[in-house]
């Protein structure tokens, strides 16, 4: 049977590089890219034929900071297919970072400078805004919106006698301290990237409990740092130019900097090859490329507790609720 594939952010970065690898794979497949700008997929549906010219790739508006685009991008998918068989939760955004010079300059001469360059743990802040629905812009896309999304599509995922993976692309980023239950949205913070990918963590591991009895399961990935328009966004370009043969200088350091779309999407593809029963809900998927160019995936337990995930599921619902109940 054919398997369906829907990607969120599919038209650049991690997500075009992950659609060209299961197309390598596995050029049977239907892949639907599911992006916001419709100019920028059919790009990405053209430079993806060129490659894959026998490929049934379908495209989908949808803007994932928009409950309404979510509620009727659902409806569409409904429509068109009978199933889906993976949904990879990926388009994310990280607007207006700012980089603590300060922290990197003391973080350059510490024993932490393998983990501050893996993570950027206090080393980048955002400035966030309200977006059309009322929510904070960050955890509208990185979080809500994809929630939104697994909800409305719940009958797809979960078909009768069929297993469904759902795949989120977190973070090292995320980071337990960024986060509060008083404030899901990070209204008052300034790490709303760190806070959402955090939160992406624990829905993860709370729709396992919740829908592992379904055929659903869900999976977290971390890409690595990659270049892609995320991350050339928070420094100017030529400073980038730069400090390019640094960064290629810290790979050899940590296998943390995979750098290109194509290593950061291993762990995304390598997912695409397990049984998701045999996943631990507790691990977050990171990408991994050594010194030597060899991409590898390799599972890390997160930071995280049931009763945490399973209040923040409780909070979703609600908010759930009282968005649509305001549309
Ligand atoms: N690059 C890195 O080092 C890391 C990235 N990540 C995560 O990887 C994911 C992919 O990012 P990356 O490839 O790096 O960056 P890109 O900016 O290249 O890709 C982000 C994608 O998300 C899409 N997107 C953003 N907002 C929305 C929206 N409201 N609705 C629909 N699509 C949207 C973008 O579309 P458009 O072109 O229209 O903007 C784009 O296709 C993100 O979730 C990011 O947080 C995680 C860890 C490290
Ligand atoms: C190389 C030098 C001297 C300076 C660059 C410093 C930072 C700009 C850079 C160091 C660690 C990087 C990093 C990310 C962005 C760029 C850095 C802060 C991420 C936050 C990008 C998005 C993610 O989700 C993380 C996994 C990345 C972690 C590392």
């Amino acid at each position: 049977m054919e398997r369906i594939v829907i990607v969120t952010g599919a038209n650049s970065g991690i997500g075009l590089a992950l659609c060209e690898r299961l197309l390598t794979q596995d050029s049977a497949l239907r892949l639907c890219l599911a992006c916001r700008n419709m100019q920028r997929a059919e790009a990405a549906r053209s430079a993806l034929l060129t490659s894959h010219p026998s490929a049934h790739v379908d495209l989908l508006h949808l803007d994932v900071g928009s409950v309404r685009s979510v509620l009727s991008a659902a409806q569409e998918v409904q429509a068109r297919y009978s199933k889906v068989d993976y949904l990879y939760l990926n388009a994310g955004i990280m607007p207006n970072p700012q980089v603590d010079l300060k922290t990197l300059f003391k973080g350059l001469f510490s024993r932490n400078v393998v983990h501050m360059f893996a993570t950027a743990e206090g080393l980048l802040t955002q400035q966030d805004r309200v977006n059309s629905d009322g929510l904070q812009e960050v955890f509208a896309t990185n979080l809500f919106g994809h929630f939104l999304l697994i909800r409305e599509l719940e009958p797809m995922l979960c078909q009768a006698d069929l297993t469904s993976s759902v795949i989120w692309t977190s973070s090292s980023n995320a980071c337990r301290s960024a986060f509060s239950l008083e404030d899901i949205q990070h209204k008052d913070g300034k790490e709303p990237y760190s806070s959402s990918k955090y939160a992406s963590d624990l829905i993860s591991l709370a729709l396992n409990r919740h829908m592992n009895s379904q055929g659903l399961y869900s999976s977290v990935v971390c890409p690595g740092m990659v270049m892609t328009n995320l991350t050339y966004g928070i420094l100017p370009h030529f400073f980038w130019t730069l400090i390019m043969p640094i960064m290629w200088l810290i790979r050899l350091f940590t296998n943390t900097f995979t750098i290109t779309p194509y290593n950061g999407a291993e762990a995304l593809h390598w997912l695409f090859l397990q049984k998701p029963q045999c996943l631990d809900p507790r691990s977050k998927y990171h990408s991994l490329t050594s010194g030597f160019g060899k991409n590898y995936t390799q599972p890390q337990k997160m930071d995280i507790d049931d009763s945490l995930s399973e209040e923040l599921y409780s909070a979703l619902i609600e908010l759930e609720k009282e968005v649509k109940r305001k549309l």
